[in-house]
């Protein structure tokens, strides 16, 4: 494979945006920002044999899900995804056709979002294939979801339902078996093609205020770094915690409480907001048909995640879940 020969394969024929004035080509890509808007950026790592294995998942997957992630993380911003650039670490055990479906990957999801491909970067390894992608969006300048923004008696809230994508791994890795083939089809694309929530943030983003995290790391991990940023607590209702049917249907023979709360890669949306502004929030969701639950509300009584169980007993949801050097 010859590097430049390989850039070429994947630049662009045409740009959405008007405003990209330099894209792939030159040694910086240039665009002209709009006016009134802020920029927001941001950048996730995938890694071969630790975000996904080449045996159980497609080209095309591990690509579309490289920009879901960051464009989960633009929507948590309540922010407009707008261009990305990939930089790419490629050891010898892929092929360029592999490598071309990657980036065909991206380009079905960033074509739904009229995103453009701006940049990026092409570099061999030894070992492991690693995707890196960077994501820019725009959000209007008094658009702030930030994680430090809840304050006392705001209604906890998440978006769409929670566990699947961890369920749909334990799938993959055949940890579980025995799954009725439609509850394993959705539970497994539920892991290889999240749908970041980005309508929904745009809609959180009107709100006078809310605070937001998108769910990498697990709920009870995001819980948690709201409490930190915000410096106050929350008591979450284990029983109004959205989960699907499909996950649902597996209560009986398997834990799936572990994966709703320490799963992770849910790329659901999970935030706060004032108690008056909630009904409208829920309203404006309904209008378009995204799930949103009230799974709880914060406290300035003391600084953690409580969580009320089935039984009505209190235990405290620790930050536990995906960590990459200390994980569960
Ligand atoms: N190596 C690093 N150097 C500089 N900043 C970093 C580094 N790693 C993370 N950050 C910053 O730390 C903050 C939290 O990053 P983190 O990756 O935990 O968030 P996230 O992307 O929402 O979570 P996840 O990676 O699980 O999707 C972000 O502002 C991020 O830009
Ligand atoms: C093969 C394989 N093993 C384990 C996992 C689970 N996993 C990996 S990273 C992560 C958290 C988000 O990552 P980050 O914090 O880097 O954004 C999770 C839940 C997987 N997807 N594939
Ligand atoms: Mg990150
Ligand atoms: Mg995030
Ligand atoms: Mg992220």
């Amino acid at each position: 494979m010859d590097e430049f020969d390989f850039i070429n394969k994947v630049k662009p024929t045409r740009n959405f945006s008007k405003q990209v004035m330099v894209g792939i080509g030159d040694d910086a890509a240039v665009y002209q920002p709009t006016n009134s808007y802020n920029q927001v950026v941001c950048v996730d790592t995938m890694v071969e044999g630790v975000h996904f294995l080449k045996n159980l998942s497609s080209p095309q997957d591990i690509g579309y899900k490289a920009l879901a992630v960051n464009i989960s993380d633009i929507a948590a911003m309540g922010a407009l995804p707008l261009y990305y650039l990939v930089s790419i670490a490629i050891p010898s055990t892929w092929t360029e056709d592999e490598l071309i479906q990657i980036y065909e990957g991206m380009e079905e999801l960033s074509s739904t979002y009229k995103m453009d491909l701006i940049g990026g970067d092409t570099v061999s390894t030894s070992d492991k294939l690693v995707i890196t992608v960077t994501v820019i969006g725009e959000a209007e300048s008094h658009v702030q979801t930030l994680r430090n923004k809840a304050e006392d008696r705001d209604i906890v809230f998440v978006t769409g339902t929670i566990g699947d994508s961890s369920a749909g791994l334990s799938i993959l890795l055949e940890e579980i078996e025995n799954i009725h083939p439609t509850i394993q089809n959705y539970l497994v694309n539920r892991h290889k093609r999240p749908i970041a929530q980005v309508e929904a943030g745009q809609i959180i983003a009107e709100l006078e205020r809310a605070s937001l995290n998108d769910i990498s790391d697990g709920l009870a991990s995001e819980l948690n770094e709201l409490v930190e940023a915000s410096k106050l607590g929350m008591i979450i209702n284990e029983e109004h915690i959205p989960v699907s049917k499909e996950l649902r249907s597996m209560q009986d023979v398997y834990d799936i409480k572990k994966w709703i709360l320490y799963g992770g890669e849910d790329f659901e949306l999970v935030g706060t907001t004032s108690e008056r502004e909630w009904d409208k929030l829920k309203q404006a969701c309904t209008d378009r048909n995204i799930t949103i639950t009230k799974i709880g509300v914060v406290t300035n009584q003391h600084h953690n995640v409580l969580l009320k169980n089935r039984n009505g007993q209190m235990i405290q949801l620790k930050k536990s879940g995906y960590n990459h050097f200390n994980n569960k």
